[in-house]
């Protein structure tokens, strides 16, 4: 069973001198001043395991102190014939199985990949992420605090979690709620996948290089003498090019007066008030979300508009810990959005409430209280 959470949490272990895992599902190498790291496991587009986040924070914490490291840069590895992929986020079929097993591993994944998505934020040094292909989820939370977040013409990129009845955590409420205008809560409540175009329009990355051009980025960046922010800077601007249009930026003026709306039934009223095609299909897809998660996300980003980073690492650790367990494992609306999805991958959730309006507002409520005393909370330590 998951620890009480009523009962002290354990002293928060150095995460440096956790054992590194025993494959190869992330490859760690340094090139000259370049810290390099390629997450190596395509057959799942490269989705972040306990072991991952592991050996992830425990590179990035051993180059910050390196002065040999001028940069780092983090990417996906492709497969043969395939769409590249950067990260689809973390390990869901492992979230399920966990849950469903009581594995405290899983409460482990949740703290941990927390803070490394706080390190990335306060990496001190130029952290390149390659956003070439998707990048969902904890692919976000991995790329959006970096200094240079590169997206390609193949980005597909999406904070999709209310598609499996979860919400959009890794710092989502954070750097959604910081898109301007309505945006944060489009993209957090309807998991709308977006292109390099919009990512950038709307803050989410900062420059486009081609696909085919970030083998040889990464050769520049791996093969020069590099001793300043500077220099990697201006290698990344040598290769960078126009982004291409945005394709939804077109409709920012209906996302802002629909999603400004002040809650989700509200929201709903107003996309079916409005009788174009986008309004139509945006309402379609939040129709098929959680009625319960969408209640919780919508509150999340309204709530991380004012909170500092850390505050809302927290906050979504609170999140998270009650989406598995509010209303108990087997009648969690992020279990089954998972088994319907990645699992049984019938496309069938069957969510515990009926319907937008049906949702309780005193549970929505009891997500955002802590299940732990400030002084016991896993991320505590987070400033
Ligand atoms: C704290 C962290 C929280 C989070 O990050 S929550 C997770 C947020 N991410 C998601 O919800 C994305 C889940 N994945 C998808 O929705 C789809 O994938 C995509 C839209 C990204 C891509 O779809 P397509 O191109 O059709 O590929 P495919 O066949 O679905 O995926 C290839 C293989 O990759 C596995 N996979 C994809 N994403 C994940 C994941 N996040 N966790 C575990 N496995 C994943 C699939 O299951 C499949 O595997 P098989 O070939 O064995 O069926």
């Amino acid at each position: 069973m998951p620890a009480d959470p009523s009962a002290p949490a354990a002293p928060v272990e150095p995460i440096a001198a956790l054992p590194p895992p025993l494959d190869d599902s992330v490859l760690v190498e340094v090139r000259r001043n370049l810290g390099l790291i390629t997450l190596n496991r395509a057959g799942a587009l490269n989705a972040l395991s306990l072991g991952m986040v592991r050996r992830i924070t425990q590179a990035l914490l051993a180059w910050r102190g390196d002065a040999a490291i001028a940069a780092v840069l983090i990417r996906g590895a492709g497969r043969p014939g395939k769409a590249p992929a950067f990260c689809a986020g973390g390990d869901i079929r492992f979230f399920h199985q966990a849950a469903l097993a009581g594995d405290p591993r899983l409460e482990d994944f949740f703290t941990e990949e927390y803070q490394l998505n706080h390190l990335v934020h306060n990496y001190p040094k130029p952290y390149l992420a390659l956003m070439d292909g998707v990048v969902m989820g904890g692919g976000m939370g991995i790329s959006q605090g970096g200094r240079h977040r590169v997206v390609t013409e193949h980005t597909r990129m999406a904070m999709p979690e209310t598609h499996i009845g979860l919400f959009p955590d890794v710092g989502g409420g954070y750097f959604l709620s910081r898109c301007p205008g309505a945006v944060g809560e489009y993209l957090a409540l309807t998991g709308q996948v977006i292109g390099a175009g919009d990512a950038i329009g709307w803050g989410l990355a900062d420059c486009f290089v081609p696909s085919a051009e970030l083998g040889a980025l990464v050769e520049a960046l791996g093969d020069q003498p590099m001793s300043n922010a500077a220099q990697v800077a201006a290698t990344l601007a040598a290769r960078s090019q126009p982004a291409p249009p945005p394709r939804l930026s077109i409709h920012r003026a209906d996302i802002d007066r629909h999603f400004f709306q002040p809650d989700v039934p509200g929201i709903a009223r107003s996309l079916a008030a409005d009788k174009g095609d986008w309004a139509a299909a945006t309402l379609a897809t939040l129709r098929q979300r959680s009625p319960l998660m969408l209640a919780v996300t919508l509150e999340q980003v309204r709530r991380a508009r004012s909170l500092g980073l850390a505050d809302d690492l927290r906050m979504e650790r609170d999140l998270v810990r009650h989406a598995f367990h509010l209303r108990g494992v087997t009648a969690s609306d992020t279990v089954e959005g998972i088994r319907a999805l990645a699992v049984d991958k019938d496309h069938q959730p069957r969510w515990g409430d009926a319907s937008l309006e049906a949702v309780d507002p005193a549970e929505v409520a009891a997500f955002f209280e802590s299940p732990w005393p400030a002084t016991a909370h896993p991320l505590r330590h987070l400033a």
